[in-house]
């Protein structure tokens, strides 16, 4: 029988139960249940069947339909960068390529949607957010002269120099086909064989190694063009470009023993971190920076500017802001943007156009082609998400999933059919390929200037602080400790070797190899002439405050409610947030009384997941109540170790000290009394870690 639905407003379901116990709920208020046909659905908790205990019959169409669709559910995921996160924004040009590019996306004050997927790269799909790993950047603008994709990484170069190594490399980099395994690292045999055998590899090695590939937060990353591109003016004329994504938080990156924790405490975490963030209002931004050159300054540089796995140093030549890109709206569905979005290096607009770097020109190839499998038709440029937002209209038609079929009888050009003609191409309008000059020999060959492997790796390296450079000494200690065999580790040495000899040095003694081998041989020596570069230190480049960053509160019963909102005050002013983290989520009781619901419970909120901590525990014994609780002391000790900021009352002085933390304690922990303490505390967050913390 069914019961009463009751107000339609809070209970606008009808909702009885059938006779094997199942839950019906009848539409009342809600739309009528259909069929993929439109057809209206009475019972979705029973197949049709020869008697209630009978076998299944053919003929239950609604039945297969369902299972049918369930079935095919899933499509292909990328190849590579399968495990992303989409978001929406625009961007917003300042003008200052106006004069540069002809591509209406740079005219001052033009503001064009853009569609951006964050990624990782070798992972799968459902693997964790934070392994060591670049990150993908990739932002499609939809201008109003088409749709221009720049899919970039949070690294400036790349492992190779020729695409014809890149399914050799990505081989090399996944799961060991065998056995299937490791997910989402690097760390393993396959992957350093391949890479102490590709010389040209040793700069991006040193980038990954850093704790770029271990970044904090999707908003805390740079982004980069890494390929040189042109740009092309109204009338004509070239210039060199390659871009920068310059956050406006800053940069920030997590420690590795931080990272393995994150993984297993929320492998959503980056994912979480920016849905959680614009949702709550934040806006992340990032400027959009060129380095603009000449064939002049081409022919000088010390480098080629068509191999991208070298850079060109900012002091050398700076970046200049052309605008800003703001996120700020989350996906409405999942598979529908961020899984169907489909970026390609090709997606370039009139006044945007390629160099001859041959990485670049296999990508050109690549994206497309994998595209028309993952997306299962030549008809993805239909789905919103890549659907152009300017007019499209050829005369290509037909395939898999049309969805924009022109009315009429001409589906050609040229043709005589007046004022039903259709389309016609536009000289002045058009896409003009840049008439750059040509000459060669057909050859399979690598050009001599891309042979200097060392070089930028040195300068990558001297360029990083002493904190830095012993974070990627470790990784690469890690890393070649997954190894198995020795003799690919030695290998790695004997690169190191024609990088930094401190470096090699460390990794050996850390890897304890029996004798110290000789240099690689290198195809041209390292030079030891190019001085630092203070912009490819991370820790030189953080940020000024703390904006954006997240405290997890540690809190029980009779905390100081004073202090709770005093520290509330100042992380609002600062642009931070604070998450309330009680022994149970029901919440706590402070001090004056007021039960405060709790964000999360203890276990399930490891300090990890926070950039600095605070434990507010009144005096008494609860402090040391607490302390009985492996997740409160390991809490603590992480976040020491993790040379986090911690603020504390006295009475947390008991589970502190219970976690090692120092007697007297050190610069990084502030003793919160009064109100005014608070702000002392958030000031020194903004440095993000006291890394003077033994
Ligand atoms: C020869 C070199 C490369 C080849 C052949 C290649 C190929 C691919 C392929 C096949 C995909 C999957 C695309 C899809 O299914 O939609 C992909 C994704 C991606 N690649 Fe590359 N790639 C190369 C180098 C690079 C470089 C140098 C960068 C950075 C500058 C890069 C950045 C990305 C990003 C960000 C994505 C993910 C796009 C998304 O979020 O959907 N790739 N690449």
């Amino acid at each position: 029988m069914p019961t009463p639905s009751g107000d339609p407003k809070t209970d606008p379901v009808a909702t009885t139960t059938g006779a094997g116990g199942e839950t019906h709920q009848t539409a009342g208020g809600p739309s009528v249940l259909t069929t993929q046909q439109g057809v209206p659905v009475a019972d979705d908790q029973n197949t049709l069947r020869a008697g209630p205990r009978g076998p299944a019959l053919m003929e239950d169409f609604h039945f297969r339909e369902k299972m049918f669709h369930f079935d095919h559910e899933r499509i292909p995921e990328r190849v590579v960068h399968a495990r992303g996160f989409g978001v929406h924004g625009y961007f917003e040009s300042n003008g200052a390529l106006a004069s540069v590019s002809r591509a209406a996306v740079f005219g001052k004050g033009e503001k064009t949607p853009v569609f951006v997927r964050f990624s990782t790269v070798a992972g799968n799909k459902g693997s964790a957010d934070l392994p060591r790993d670049v990150r993908g950047f990739a932002t499609k603008f939809y201008t109003k002269e088409g749709n221009w994709d720049l899919v970039g990484n949070n690294m400036p170069v790349f492992f190779i120099q020729d695409p014809i190594k890149f399914p050799d490399m990505v081989h090399a980099f996944k799961q060991e086909p065998d056995r299937g395994f490791p997910q989402a690292a690097t760390a393993h045999d396959n992957a350093w064989d391949f890479l102490t055998l590709t010389p040209e590899s040793m700069h991006m090695i040193m980038w990954v190694m850093s704790d770029r590939g271990i970044p904090r937060s999707l908003r805390f990353i740079e982004g980069f063009g890494v390929h040189t591109f042109r740009l092309v003016d109204a009338g004509g004329k070239s210039t060199f470009v390659k871009f920068h994504w310059k956050p406006k938080l800053g940069l920030q990156s997590v420690v590795w023993n931080e990272a393995v924790k994150i993984n297993g405490a929320d492998p959503d975490f980056h994912r979480r971190d920016l849905w959680d963030a614009i949702q709550a209002g934040e806006r992340p931004e990032w400027e959009l920076g060129v380095q603009l050159f000449d064939e002049a300054f081409a022919e000088k540089f010390d480098f080629d500017i068509l191999d991208p796995t070298k850079l060109i140093p900012e002091e050398q030549l700076p970046v200049k802001v052309v605008g800003r890109m703001v996120l700020d709206r989350t996906v409405d569905n999942f598979f529908a943007e961020t899984e169907q979005v489909a970026f390609c290096t090709q997606n370039v607009v009139p006044g945007i156009d390629f160099s001859d770097d041959p990485l670049l020109q296999g990508r050109n190839f690549s994206y497309l082609d994998t595209q028309l499998k993952r997306l299962g038709g030549p008809n993805f440029t239909h789905i919103p998400i890549n659907a152009p937002k300017c007019p499209v209209i050829n005369f290509q038609q037909d395939g898999h999933m049309a969805m924009r079929n022109p009315k009429g009888r001409v589906n050609y050009e040229p043709n005589t059919w007046g004022d039903q003609a259709g389309p016609r191409e536009s000289p002045e309008k058009g896409f003009q390929t840049f008439p750059a000059a040509l000459n060669g020999t057909k050859v399979r060959a690598r050009p001599e200037t891309f042979a200097d492997h060392y070089s930028q790796a040195r300068q990558f390296f001297i360029s990083q602080t002493p904190v830095e450079q012993a974070h990627i000494a470790d990784a690469l200690i890690f890393e070649l400790s997954k190894v198995q065999r020795v003799d690919i580790r030695v290998r790695m040495v004997s690169h190191l070797l024609n990088i930094d000899q401190a470096l090699a040095d460390k990794v050996a003694a850390g890897l304890r190899l029996a004798e110290m081998p000789k240099p690689m041989p290198a195809a041209k020596p390292t030079r030891q002439d190019l001085k630092p570069s203070p912009a490819l230190s991370l820790l030189s480049n953080g940020p000024k405050s703390f904006a954006g960053r997240k405290v997890g509160v540690l809190v029980m019963d009779g905390a100081d409610a004073a202090l709770l909102k005093a520290l509330a005050g100042a992380l609002k002013a600062e642009g931070a947030t604070l998450k309330l983290i009680a022994p149970e989520v029901g919440g706590f009781k402070a001090s004056d009384g007021v039960m405060h619901p709790a964000d999360e419970k203890l276990e399930g909120a490891p300090s990890v997941l926070f950039d600095a901590v605070v434990i507010l525990a009144p005096e008494g014994g609860a402090a040391d109540q607490l302390a009985m609780k492996p997740a409160a002391r390991d809490f603590v000790a992480d976040a020491l170790a993790h040379k986090k900021f911690i603020g504390y009352t006295p009475g947390a002085m008991p589970l502190l000290q219970k976690a090692g933390a120092p007697e007297k304690p050190d610069g990084g922990m502030t003793s919160l009394k009064v109100a005014g303490d608070c702000d002392q505390f958030v000031e020194r967050c903004r440095q993000l870690r006291f890394w003077a913390r033994p």
